[in-house]
């Protein structure tokens, strides 16, 4: 016989006899030959070309090959449902002084877990890994992952105490810079996520918000995927305190939306959302609640923010000409939960719109009175166009605003930024500073928006915190 090929790999030598001519697809299989696949090689053909592959010799140590037996029957018995027998198989090979690699060890730790043992793959874990001082957090967090939560809360407790103890001990609190350790820090920020979400489903705020505070100081391993899966925990537990905490610890570590962060955000605030009425007077505005209202000139973007806020793009008609909203359109949003409802209300525009000058004065004439004398009015929020700043009809309106009553409850709103070529700060300075030129007796917060661009209802929602977590203090102290 002839030899036609020998072929290296890593797990072995093989040697290939016969035939000297190869079929092409029979190669690009040989290429990706492993160990294993060459015995049952060996014993097959392909097409209608017999060929012989020997293993001469096996490149690594006899214990590969050794695992690999082992891994087959262990996972024999897992199909088997022999979970525990799985078990003590490797157990008993590991007793027996024979080397195990690390790869194995994991998997079937892993494997033992996902098949509904995640003690047995815990008890594991401490049989391979874990001495007093250490701890592989990934292994735990796998295991964990799979604990059936009413059976196993022991379990549960043990591995949160061993997770516990790594953050500790292991990650410095103090901002640690972006290179450093990257892994360590990665698994850090999912254990403390999955801290978040244990002590949220046990009651504990506080400690569930103590660790998205710790997030804080793992700035550059948090990212926008954390954010969203930290805004579903707390909207599935209806945590007004989580979203807050979490939408804080975003703006602080400077992390960027993106369309499920909207999403989420809006389902975690409102739960459903109706149109009420279009009042025309002081006369028809609907009974009282907390009320949070959208001002400022024609198509500077009312209707389309209020959209932005609650996450619906038809809920509030929007529209090219100015002077689309004519009536104060309420919104009665989480109605069937008496302590949470409140109303959003799009207001007509100020200054140009395609209406006669009689209706264009009664609507002013309307706003003022209600701004003036709407008691439940909790917040307002002042629409700008941020791509022409502020213009003659604003101006007149801020120096209305001044002597109302309703200043501490002011929100400025910069719209339409996507218009804008300058800096999103430069922007808000030159905006703020304008305010102040006018008269504001305090350094007004200014929120920039881009519907087009969905984003900044997050800094929307922050403003409406007093209103929705402490409904008694959702008044800014007046300065
Ligand atoms: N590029 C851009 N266009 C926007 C933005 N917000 C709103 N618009 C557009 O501006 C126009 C006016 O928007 P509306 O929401 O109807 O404005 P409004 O203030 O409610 O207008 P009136 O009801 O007429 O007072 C629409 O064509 C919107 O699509 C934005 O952030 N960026
Ligand atoms: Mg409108």
């Amino acid at each position: 016989m002839r030899i036609v090929k020998i072929f290296r790999r890593m797990e072995a030598t093989c040697f290939l006899w016969k035939p000297v001519v190869l079929p092409t697809f029979t190669k690009g299989l040989l290429d990706r030959v492993s160990y294993r696949q060459c015995n049952l090689l060996s014993r097959s053909h392909v097409g209608s070309r017999y060929y012989r592959i020997q293993v001469f010799c096996s490149n690594s140590s006899s214990t590969s090959s050794k695992d690999e037996i082992l891994d087959q029957r262990f996972l024999q018995l897992l199909k088997q449902n022999a979970t525990r027998k799985a078990y003590d198989l490797v157990l008993s090979h590991v007793s027996s002084g024979e080397q195990l690699e690390e790869s194995f060890r994991r998997k079937f730790i892993k494997k033992l877990s996902s098949a509904g043992r995640a003690d047995l793959g815990y008890e594991l874990y401490r049989a391979f890994f874990s001495t007093s001082e250490s701890c592989d957090p990934t292994l735990l967090l796998s295991i964990w992952k799979t604990v059936d939560r009413q059976q196993h809360s022991p379990l549960v407790e043990r591995i949160i105490e061993e997770l516990e103890g790594w953050l500790n001990s292991s990650l410095k609190e103090e901002s640690p810079s972006a290179s450093e350790e990257d892994g360590k820090y990665s698994v850090g920020v999912q254990v403390c996520v999955q801290l978040c979400s244990y002590y949220i489903q046990q009651g504990n705020v506080a400690r569930s918000l103590s660790y998205v505070y710790r997030l804080q100081s793992m700035k550059p391993w948090v990212n926008t995927s954390t954010v969203n899966k930290l805004l579903s925990i707390y909207s599935k537990a209806k945590c007004l305190q989580g979203l807050y905490a979490t939408i804080e610890m975003k703006k602080r570590c400077n992390i960027a939306s993106d369309s499920d962060t909207n999403t989420l955000l809006a389902g975690a605030f409102v739960k459903e959302i109706h149109f009420v009425t279009g009042a025309v007077s002081m006369e028809t505005l609907p009974k009282p609640l907390p009320e949070v209202a959208f001002v400022g000139k024609s198509n500077v973007g009312k209707s389309s923010l209020l959209n932005l806020l609650v996450n619906n793009y038809s809920i509030a008609y929007t529209s090219k000409t100015p002077g689309k909203t004519q009536q104060l359109n309420y919104f009665i949003v989480n109605r069937s939960q008496e302590d949470k409802k409140f109303f959003l209300v799009d207001l007509p525009g100020y200054g140009y719109a395609r209406v006669s000058k009689e209706m264009r004065d009664k609507w002013v004439d309307l706003i003022r009175d209600y701004l003036e004398h709407r008691k439940c009015l909790k917040v307002l929020f002042h629409l700008i166009d941020a791509s022409q700043g502020l213009s003659q009809e604003d101006r007149y309106f801020i120096e209305f605003l001044l002597t109302s009553n309703v200043l501490d409850r002011y929100h400025a709103v910069l719209t339409k930024m996507d218009k804008c070529t300058k800096s999103k700060d430069v922007i808000v300075k030159s905006i703020q500073s304008e305010l102040v030129a006018l008269g504001f007796p305090f350094e007004v917060v200014i929120i920039p928006t881009s519907v087009k661009q969905r984003w900044g209802s997050e800094d929307l929602w922050l403003a409406l915190k007093p209103l929705l977590l402490d409904k008694k203090s959702s008044s800014r102290p007046s300065a």
